[in-house]
């Protein structure tokens, strides 16, 4: 069994690399250039027994709190395998002797880019399945406060933190300055995010994802045993989901959604 350390690197020249451990087939680091896109915070654990805090864990089949299982869903915790056949990582979940369904998560890295695609596969012959998925980026910056997301102008919002209440976004562009946990409905399909490293900008581009949610634990991060308590202003979460409406999948078929994240 593999380690929960275990890691695959890919590595484009110039710097630019993409390593992926594969405890929760997470995402721990995406460098262009030598500079470092992903925030990942220094109370992180690797112990293969607790989700990774920060980079990019994957949420499936749940997003959030559950009766069947841990906020968030199992496949950030559990160690995803390698598939040798292919030159470019590709790595697979399941099938496990308590579910039926198949992920798999291909990532390509390119100059300034780095794309994900992930498929979900129901083998049953006779079961559909309701599932959620997302991509949980924790993107690294120098000050979130100075980060500004478009693509977000007139969607309905869940706003976590005034009780789930439904409004609607009137910012061209949000930003964040204070306890933020909000799921955006049926959003553009690109974000832009602003001032993230090197006050570059950060392009989200998604597919079959229609919606975002906007994270910062703000001081409520002092809270969280694997969060320093002066990280906050170094993140922001932008993570393209499928959440507010779960997907069904029939027997026999795929759903497939991706995501490229561009620096600009
Ligand atoms: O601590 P976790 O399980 O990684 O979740 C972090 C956050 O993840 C976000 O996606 C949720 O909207 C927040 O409500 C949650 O607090």
């Amino acid at each position: 069994m593999a380690l929960a350390t275990s890691v695959v690197m890919m590595d484009r020249g110039n710097n630019t690399t993409c390593t992926i451990n594969l405890h929760g087939a997470t995402v721990v680091s995406w460098r262009v250039n030598n500079q470092e896109q992903l925030f990942v915070s220094k109370s992180a654990v690797f112990d293969g027994k607790r989700p990774i805090r920060g980079g990019i864990p994957i949420v499936f089949p749940q997003f959030g709190a559950w009766a069947f299982g841990p906020q968030h869903g199992f496949a950030r915790n559990i160690t995803w395998t390698v598939e040798k056949r292919t030159t470019l990582p590709t790595l697979n979940l399941g099938p496990l002797p308590f579910v039926v369904f198949r992920l798999t998560y291909r990532l390509i890295l390119r100059e300034k880019e780095l794309h994900f695609n992930i498929g979900v596969y129901n083998p049953s012959n006779d079961l559909a399945f309701n599932f959620n998925l997302l991509l949980h980026t924790y993107l690294k910056v120098p000050d979130v406060r100075r980060c500004q997301v478009n693509g977000l102008y007139g969607c309905h919002y869940i706003d976590k933190v005034l009780d789930n209440q439904l409004f609607r976004e009137t910012r061209e562009t949000v930003s964040v300055s204070s306890l933020t946990d909000r799921i955006y409905q049926n959003t553009c399909q690109e974000h832009v995010v602003t001032n993230v490293v090197s006050g570059r900008k950060m392009r989200l581009q998604k597919y079959n994802f229609p919606d975002t949610v906007i994270w910062n634990p703000w001081d409520t991060g002092r809270d969280m045993k694997d969060f320093g308590d002066d990280e906050y202003p170094n993140m922001i979460c932008v993570e393209a989901g499928h959440v507010t409406s779960p997907v069904l999948l029939h027997p026999g078929t795929t759903f497939e959604a991706s995501q490229i994240l561009q620096v600009m």
